[in-house]
């Protein structure tokens, strides 16, 4: 019998696509959500992950993912609620549409999708299944420029303490908290410098370091509810 695959929503680049292809490369089978075709996906799709659109701007588009999901794979090791829009607050008539894309894909998703999941969860053949929700260093902060991110990574870093003791013993829920892991295209030398210096680690460590941590939790029996920092020491500064 194969092993369970493990899902990661938004794997198609970045950070997500690293830990898939890590995954991988460890042996696990993976299976990626993704929004928008590209000729990456081709290289995930060459290596066995199998890849299925998503778009979780709306209701009826997460319930049709998980509807596909369900089709796609009879149990689940773990699920990694990476996927995520990074949008600045928006001003006037935009401002409660760009807070309800927010919660929909930070907040909703990951909501249904653990609600709808936890039979694939349970079906794993394997002793432990993990719930892992992406949040942000953020959502305990806040952000005078992103305050809708923030707010709704705070909403789904909330959740993971209720997933956990809704799902113990048999699934571990956990979050983990980053900072600054990788850079945007068009991040100028003045940005990179004052990023840098709000952490005391004072580095950008790239995704390496979010596949460290994942690989921790996915190999501990004995850890859920907690929030993991992986954020270089920014309450430090
Ligand atoms: N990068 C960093 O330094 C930091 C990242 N984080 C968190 O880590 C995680 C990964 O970060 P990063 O790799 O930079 O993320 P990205 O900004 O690259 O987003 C990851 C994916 O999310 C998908 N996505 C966005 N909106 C939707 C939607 N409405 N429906 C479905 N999919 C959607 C995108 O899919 P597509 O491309 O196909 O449209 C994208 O590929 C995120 O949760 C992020 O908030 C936290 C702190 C710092
Ligand atoms: N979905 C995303 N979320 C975040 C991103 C990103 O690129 N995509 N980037 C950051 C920044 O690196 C921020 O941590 C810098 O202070 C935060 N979230």
């Amino acid at each position: 019998m194969s092993a369970a695959p493990i899902l990661i929503t938004g794997g198609a680049q970045r950070l997500g696509r690293h830990c898939a292809e890590r995954l991988v490369g460890d042996g696990h089978p993976v299976i990626i959500s993704y929004r928008r075709e590209r000729p990456e996906l081709e290289e995930l799709r060459g290596r066995g992950v199998v890849t299925l659109k998503a778009d979780f701007s709306t209701e009826a588009g997460i319930l049709d993912f998980i509807a596909r999901l369900k089709q796609s794979a009879d149990s689940l090791r773990a699920i990694v609620h990476n996927a995520s829009d990074w949008a600045p607050d928006s001003q006037g008539d935009e401002a409660g549409a760009n807070f309800e894309r927010l919660f929909r894909v930070h907040m909703l998703a990951p909501y249904l999708i653990n609600l709808h999941a936890r039979e694939l969860l349970e079906a794993c053949v394997e002793p432990q299944s993990d719930i892992v929700h992406i949040t942000d260093f953020v959502a305990q902060k806040g952000s005078r420029k992103h305050a809708a991110y923030a707010a709704t990574k705070a909403g789904l870093d909330n959740m993971t303490r209720s997933f956990a003791a809704m799902y113990a013993p048999r699934i571990q829920v956990n979050a983990i908290a980053p900072a600054l892991i990788m850079l945007n295209a068009g991040d100028n030398e003045d940005y990179v410098a004052k990023a840098k210096s709000k952490s005391a680690m004072q580095i950008v460590p790239g995704p390496g370091v979010v596949y460290q941590t994942l690989r921790y939790v996915l190999d501990n029996r004995y850890i859920t509810g907690a929030t993991l920092p992986l954020d270089g020491g920014r309450h430090l500064v």
